[in-house]
């Protein structure tokens, strides 16, 4: 795959590869994979208490032909006002911390890697605006079946009312993580198209309306069908991609946050 040079390696190799995100950055790779994130007994029991809501997370919905829910709320399709966003929150923050007790916490596992493989930049919850908390850090995601994403870039994200203030604080492209917790039987992965924003961006707006899109029978493109406890990172802000329908009745249940600089440079900020 030549438009999608990937680097793959496991979570024991981090500190190995330590340019691994300045060079998706720079453009010189477009994906990461850190394979044994989680262990699949781990993934197994955070599953089990996420399907049951053990630790009574708040939950929202992607548009409905999605038929997907989340854990937490989507920047993206918040209110603008980010009033409920920011009320839901800390609740969030809690339940997820709660969930990750077993596990070391959801910095140490998750961002700490991602530091790791970053020159030791700092990773976390961009603050919010005055008088409110950080940003949810993550959203957890169930996608059911027949779920989907359809084709879109993260940058576009961006130009929502949604993402004023955020937009305020970061720089240059959003990529993102996606670690998956449970796999669907089949489909719900991952797919990405041999498409740079440049040239297609416009034609694959407004996500969540159901219009007519361009064919991409023709375009080049690969699926990540990884395990539970992986996650890809990817340039997702400028390459085209979208999340296949997941076919059975086993839930793909995945956490998934997106990611860019901060203005001010001493950090990296990731939000659900
Ligand atoms: O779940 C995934 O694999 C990707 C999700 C995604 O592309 C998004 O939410 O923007
Ligand atoms: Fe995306």
């Amino acid at each position: 795959m030549t438009f999608l040079r990937t680097v793959a390696f496991d979570r024991a190799e981090v500190a190995s590869h330590g340019t691994a995100l300045s060079r998706l950055r720079a453009d010189d790779i477009q994906a990461v994979v850190i394979r044994n994130v989680f262990t699949s007994a781990e993934c197994a029991s955070i599953v089990a208490e996420i399907e049951a809501n053990a630790q009574d997370f708040p939950t929202t919905s992607f548009p409905a032909p999605f038929r997907s829910h989340f854990y937490g709320m989507n920047l993206n399709l918040a209110d603008p006002d980010l009033e409920a966003y920011f009320a839901m929150a800390p609740r969030f923050a809690k339940s997820l911390a709660a969930l990750m007790v077993p596990h070391g916490g959801f910095d140490a596992r998750v961002m700490a890697a991602f530091s790791a493989i970053d020159g030791g930049r700092p990773y976390g919850a961009p603050p919010g605006p005055p008088g409110a908390g950080p940003y949810m850090v993550t959203t957890l995601r169930s996608h059911h079946e027949g779920g989907y994403i359809p084709p879109h870039f993260d940058n576009e994200q961006r130009m929502r009312p949604s993402y004023r203030h955020l937009e305020s604080l970061i720089a240059g492209d959003t990529f993102s993580f996606v670690l998956t917790l449970s796999k669907a039987e089949r489909g719900g992965m991952l797919e990405v198209f041999e498409a740079q924003s440049e040239a297609w961006s416009s034609r694959f707006q407004n996500r969540d309306r159901a219009a007519p899109k361009p064919d991409l029978s023709g375009f080049a493109r690969h699926a990540f069908d990884v395990e539970a406890g992986t996650i890809v990172l990817l340039r997702s802000g400028r390459m085209l991609h979208r999340v296949t329908p997941v076919v059975g009745g086993t839930k793909r249940w995945t956490a998934c946050s997106f990611m860019a600089a901060s203005r001010a440079g001493d950090g990296v900020y990731c939000w659900g």
